[in-house]
Order: structure tokens, then sequence, then C-alpha cells
């Protein structure tokens, strides 16, 4: 067996927050060893009870029996420190949706991993892979993931690929996230916002826009669509569901990215983020949410 298609038993995940916990945990139950870097102790700890919290949910609703939920967390481990990722196969990164950050952990991965055929993927909703790729020596190895909230639940992840990512990289990448985590992978382009976000993001911003005029409110635009289009949920539970500091961070990446005024954040968006109203994960944004939930 060549390197490139030895399974991969060792991922790294950069960041416990609401995606990057969800990624650790659909990983670790699908038997993978996990190591998740957080930037401080009481971060990793808050992921670690995220991730708990999600496990027990699935014993509750029946989906892992008790033994399943013991191996999964047994396979979580946690770590402040970067360079303790120098053995994994494939690490997602799924920090802060800020480029600055973003592009220091590549740089940081890439000093870190030596494995030529390792896989060094970002979970970002909007920044160009090819942005990233570049902050390292070895762009080939470098590709985007993109996984969706919740994880445990949405069977999609997108593969994001530049004209420098290496087919055996793709072929890797993919085969682990269909193989061996079972999602159901679609292929975009490098362009902000991949496939998703390129229609989500213009959808959720309208509705924000239609709160901010007083046509009508959340809750019956909400309505509205769950109840007249079938959708799970409507625009602004599911603007909170993402994170309004997330759907804020998007659009304006992609407004930077395409200039179109349909990307650019509504006042009342970047008024809600700067109140530190960010939806559910901060238990108020377009609704409130009690402690339990908001985790
Ligand atoms: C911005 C980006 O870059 C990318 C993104 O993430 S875009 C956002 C994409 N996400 C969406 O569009 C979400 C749309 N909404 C939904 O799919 C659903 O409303 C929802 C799954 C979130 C909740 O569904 P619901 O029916 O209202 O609630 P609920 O009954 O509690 O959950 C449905 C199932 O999902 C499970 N579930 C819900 N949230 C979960 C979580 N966080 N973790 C694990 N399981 C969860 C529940 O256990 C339940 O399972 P069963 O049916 O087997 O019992």
């Amino acid at each position: 067996m060549d390197m490139a298609t030895e399974m991969i038993s060792r991922v790294g995940i950069v960041g416990a927050g609401q995606m990057g916990a969800g990624i650790a945990e659909v990983c670790a139950r699908a038997g993978v060893d996990v190591l998740v870097a957080e930037a401080t102790r009481e971060l990793a700890a808050a992921g670690r009870a995220r991730i708990l919290r999600s496990l027990d949910r699935g014993v509750s609703s029946g989906k892992l029996t008790e033994r399943e939920r013991e191996q999964a967390a047994w396979r979580l481990r946690f770590t402040d420190d970067l360079a303790d990722f120098a053995d994994r196969q494939l690490v997602v990164e799924a920090v802060v949706e800020d480029v600055a950050v973003k592009t220091a952990v590549f740089a940081r991965l890439d000093e870190v991993i030596d494995d030529p055929v390792a896989v060094l993927a970002s979970n970002t909703s909007s920044i160009p892979i090819m942005t990233l790729a570049a902050a390292t020596a070895h762009p080939d190895r470098v590709i985007g993931l993109h996984f969706f909230n919740p994880v445990p639940v949405l069977p999609l992840v997108e593969l994001v690929t530049t004209s420098d990512t290496a087919e055996s990289i793709s072929e890797r990448a993919e085969s682990f996230a269909h193989d061996v985590l079972g999602k159901q992978v679609v292929r975009s382009g490098d362009r902000s916002g991949f496939v998703v976000n390129a229609l989500l993001v213009p959808y959720l911003l309208s509705g924000i826009r239609m709160v901010e005029s007083g046509f009508a409110t959340a809750a019956d635009i909400d309505k509205a669509m769950v109840l007249g289009c079938a959708h799970p949920m409507g625009p602004l539970k599911l603007a909170d569901l993402v994170g309004l500091d997330t759907v804020k961070a998007i659009a304006e990446t992609m407004y930077d990215e395409f200039a179109e005024p349909l990307y650019l954040p509504p006042p009342l968006l970047v008024q809600m983020v700067d109140d530190g109203h960010c939806g559910k994960k901060s238990g108020e944004g377009f609704y409130r949410y009690d402690e339990a939930s908001a985790s």
C-alpha cells in the first residue's frame, strides 16, 4: 500500500468551537484517533464538555449505545500545542473565520507535519483555499473540507481543491469523508462561499433585511419558509444556529471578493454582533435560548 492510500486513523482538529467540536465528534464516532487543539486549557475543557453533551444526546436519542459513547470519548485527546500534531495524517482547521488567524495555523501545521501525503484541510466557509495554501511551503497538501452544522446530523461535505492541490490528496480527503465518516461529498471550485454559502448567505441576509425594514417579524418570516417551502428552519433561526458573527464574517469575505451589494452585512446584523448577540451559542440572537440549548 502506498502512503497516499494508507487508511487515515489519526486526525487533528484545530479549534473546538461549534464546528470543530462537531467534526471531532463525528471522527471519534467513526473510530478514528482524534487530537483537538485549543488555545487554552479553559477552551479545551469547554470543547470537551460540548462534545460530551452531544454524545449524551446521541445516547438519549438511541443513536449511540453507552459503550459507543464511552469509546468515542476515549478516542478524544486535547492539546494547546500544535507541535503535538506531527503524527497526524489529516488535520481539519476549524478556527474563527479570520484570514490572519487561519493562515497562521496553516503556516504552523506545515512546519510541524513532515508527512508529504498528510492532508491539511480547512473547514472555512468562505475564505479561498488558495489564500491558506499560499501560507505553506506545500500547497499540494492543502484542501477545503467544509462541514455543515450540526455536523453529526447533516450529511454533506464540500470538497474544495485549488489548482495546486494534488489529486492524490483530494482522493484521500474524499475517501476519508465518504468511507470513514459516511458523508456525501460534492466538489466545488475555490471561490469564496463555495456552493452552499454562495446560495445560502444572500438568503440569510435578505431575511435579516426583512426584519430590519419592519416588513415582517422574524417569527413570521421563519414560519413562512418552514410552512411555505418545507425548510427545516427559517432564515433567522438558521442564522442564529450558524452564529451571527459567523454569518457576518462570511458575508464580509464574500463582499470583499465579489463587491456585490447582496453580500454586504445589513446594519442590524452588525449591530447585533457588536452587542454580543451572536445567536444560539451566545444565548441570544433573533431568538433567546436557555443555557442548555445554547451549547
Ligand atoms: C455556514 C456554513 O458555512 C455551513 C453551515 O453550517 S450552514 C447551516 C446548515 N444547517 C442547516 O441548514 C440546518 C437546518 N436545520 C435542520 O437540519 C434541523 O432543523 C436540525 C437538525 C438543526 C434540528 O432538527 P429538528 O427536527 O428541529 O430538531 P430535533 O428533533 O431536535 O433534531 C432532529 C434530529 O437531529 C438530531 N440533532 C439535532 N441537533 C443535533 C446536534 N447538535 N447534534 C447531534 N444531533 C442533533 C436530533 O437528535 C434528532 O435526531 P432524531 O430525529 O434521530 O431523534
